[in-house]
């Protein structure tokens, strides 16, 4: 409440009771593609994870924090449930994923609408595994927009209850505002009453530093499609803010396996970096608010992905 509020006494009772302040973690996991980071997004009411056509592009665990009347929803978007690759990278995602879901108070589970495949499987039998069988965990039918026949519906949400006995059963479409709304409903009563966590405002905890490196990563996966591996990823080297933070200058480096990736990033004449900067500099700037000055490096450093050591200095635990 701040100090110029006409109320003397916030405590006071004014014959229309106060309801209690509730705050609670919630996580959002589904295998790579469901439409998580874009659930997420619609959520939190600002883009601040990357979305992609391409699998596998959230890595990083992402705070959102949306604040709903008394309710105060602080979501955790997982890295999508690694089931393709054997690497350290993989392994040490999995972890993330356990120890992310630990200590939220209910989980979203994402799936897409009429269908169930071995990789989603592989999800739930996560959730159902020791540690996590209590926690109350919330099914959501995501893209009901893109199912031809509602009907075939019906006997595909039975058939989940038979899978698992899901604290709510929500088929609904990210893409649908109405739809993220009724969510919040949903999901209220699920956030223990206790004071909220952050300010009312706040929309992500994330330093401006993670944000660039997103950034630059979305448009790198955007602007060259399918064929650049997952595996890349993207390290700031220099953060230098100037005129009293109007001014920024970063230098960051894209971080590839092999030599073909390389100039694959680099496209002809340089075309395509200088696009991936030119765009990436841009939404830097509507985001910070400031001038920014972005210089953008490729280095080839083979097998990274393999090196649990790699992993640990670039930020993955
Ligand atoms: N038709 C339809 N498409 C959706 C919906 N939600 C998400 N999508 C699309 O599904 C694709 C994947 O969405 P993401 O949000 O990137 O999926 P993700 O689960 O975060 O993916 P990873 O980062 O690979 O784990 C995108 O093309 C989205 O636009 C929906 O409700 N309906």
């Amino acid at each position: 409440m701040d100090a110029s509020s006409p109320s003397p006494d916030p405590g006071a009772t004014s014959g229309v009771s106060n309801p209690a302040q509730r705050c609670g973690l919630i996580a959002i996991v589904g295998r790579p593609n469901v439409g998580k980071s874009t659930l997420m997004n619609a959520l939190v009411g600002q883009k601040i994870s990357i979305t992609s056509n391409k699998a596998q592009t959230t890595r990083h665990r992402i705070t959102g924090v949306r604040t709903v009347e008394e309710a105060q929803f602080v979501f955790v978007d997982t890295p999508g449930f690694q089931t393709k690759h054997s690497a350290a990278l993989n392994r040490s995602l999995n972890r993330a994923v356990v120890g992310t879901l630990s200590d939220v108070d209910v989980v979203l589970f994402l799936v897409e609408a009429g269908r169930f495949g071995m990789d989603d499987a592989k999800v739930l039998a996560l959730l159902q595994g020791e540690g996590l069988k209590h926690k109350p965990v919330v099914l959501i039918a995501n893209k009901l927009d893109a199912v031809q026949r509602r009907t075939d519906l019906l006997p595909w949400l039975k058939g989940m209850q038979d899978r698992h006995t899901f604290a709510e059963y929500v088929p609904m479409s990210a893409h649908k505002m109405a739809d993220v709304d009724r969510l919040f409903a949903i999901l209220k009563p699920y956030l223990p009453e206790q004071p909220w966590y952050y300010d009312e405002d706040m929309l992500t905890d994330r330093s401006e530093k993670f944000l660039a490196s997103e950034i630059i990563r979305e448009k790198l996966f955007r602007l060259t499609g399918d064929e650049l591996p997952y595996t890349s990823t993207v390290v700031i080297d220099k953060w230098e803010e100037e005129e009293g933070g109007q001014r920024r200058r970063i230098s960051a480096s894209i971080v590839v396996e092999r030599d073909a990736h390389k100039g694959m990033i680099i496209g002809d004449k340089g075309e395509r970096l200088k696009r991936i900067g030119s765009e990436a500099r841009q939404e830097m700037e509507r985001l910070m608010e400031a001038k920014v000055f972005l210089e953008l490096w490729v280095k080839v450093r083979s097998g990274w992905a393999d090196s649990e050591e790699h992993l640990r200095s670039y930020g993955y635990e």
